[in-house]
């Protein structure tokens, strides 16, 4: 018989990677008295069939949830946050005609409403919208910003400028009526960004628009003491075409990112600034 001319040299086998969980139960682990987030889920149901009377506002219906937890919990729950977001539906328009019951998903901009209440009684309603997408294609500039060795980017006494607004304003006592303090939020908002219909109103900066648009809303609506404004610039880039090679305002390179993050919180004078949520 022929000597084999290989040996098994070395060898190990194994289980690798073997996970486990271990539990000491040390002490009171009860959950006695606690609101499962299963529960929580049902109470949002619960609470908006019992809102019947008429449709609500994404506020009210914070409000009514909020108080909901604390006023069915009291012994464990002595404060409550509830976060909600409206999803633009509106009603079809067909030749002018309000559709009886077709509606459509329209315009960029999401409705949001965040509320706290407590057990001493304490509401505060916090409103929003996120996604609310302008654009203007003049009247908008950036110039006399620091030139230093790390600048490439010229001044610029024309350009297009876009952005997606993300605003809060918190109120510091309930408006007559939300959906009324909401819309003229909204206008307060793009009327400063576009000025008007004939010949709009310049932008030097998008941070100097983002200003205008705060107090703008706070000018507009008493209510409203303080508000967060984030404004993203989306900036369209001038294109030289290669068969041209110069640029005549016409062509861009449209880009979502990197871009500049602006942002700030206006207040009403003395009124507390508050944070993004
Ligand atoms: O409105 C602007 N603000 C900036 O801070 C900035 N920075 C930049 O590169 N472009 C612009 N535009």
């Amino acid at each position: 018989m022929a000597q084999s001319q290989t040996q098994l040299a070395a060898h190990q086998h194994g289980k690798s990677r073997v996970r486990i969980g271990r539990v000491w139960r040390i002490g009171d682990d009860s959950n006695r008295g606690m609101t499962a987030t299963d529960t929580q889920k049902n109470c949002v149901y619960y609470v908006a069939k019992q809102l019947a009377a008429r449709p609500c506002s994404p506020e009210e219906f914070g409000v009514a949830l909020a108080r909901h937890f604390v006023d069915t919990y009291p012994a464990t729950v002595w404060k409550a946050k509830v976060a909600v977001e409206m999803m633009p539906w509106r009603r079809l328009d067909v030749g002018g005609q309000p559709h009886d019951h077709g509606f459509v998903w329209q315009g960029s901009e999401i409705r949001t409403a965040y509320v706290t209440a407590d057990s001493k009684g304490k509401v505060e309603v916090t409103a929003g919208l996120k996604d609310l997408k302008v654009l203007k294609t003049t009247q908008s500039g950036y110039s006399g910003f620091l030139h230093d060795r790390f600048t490439t980017l010229p001044d610029v006494g024309d350009r297009i400028v876009a952005t997606s607004v993300t605003a809060t304003w918190r109120y510091s006592r309930p408006p007559a009526s939300y959906d009324a303090a909401y819309g003229a939020v909204r206008q307060a908002f793009t009327s400063a960004f576009y000025g008007p219909p004939k010949g709009g109103v310049f932008s030097p900066s998008v941070q100097f628009t983002l200003y205008q648009m705060g107090k703008a809303a706070i000018e507009r609506v008493p209510e409203v003491e303080s508000v967060f404004l984030n404004m993203p610039n989306l900036h369209f880039i001038p294109c030289v075409p290669v068969t041209t090679k110069s640029f005549d305002n016409d062509v861009y390179v449209a880009t979502s990112e990197p871009h500049g993050n602006i942002e700030a919180v206006v207040t009403r004078a003395a009124a507390a600034p508050h944070c993004r949520l």
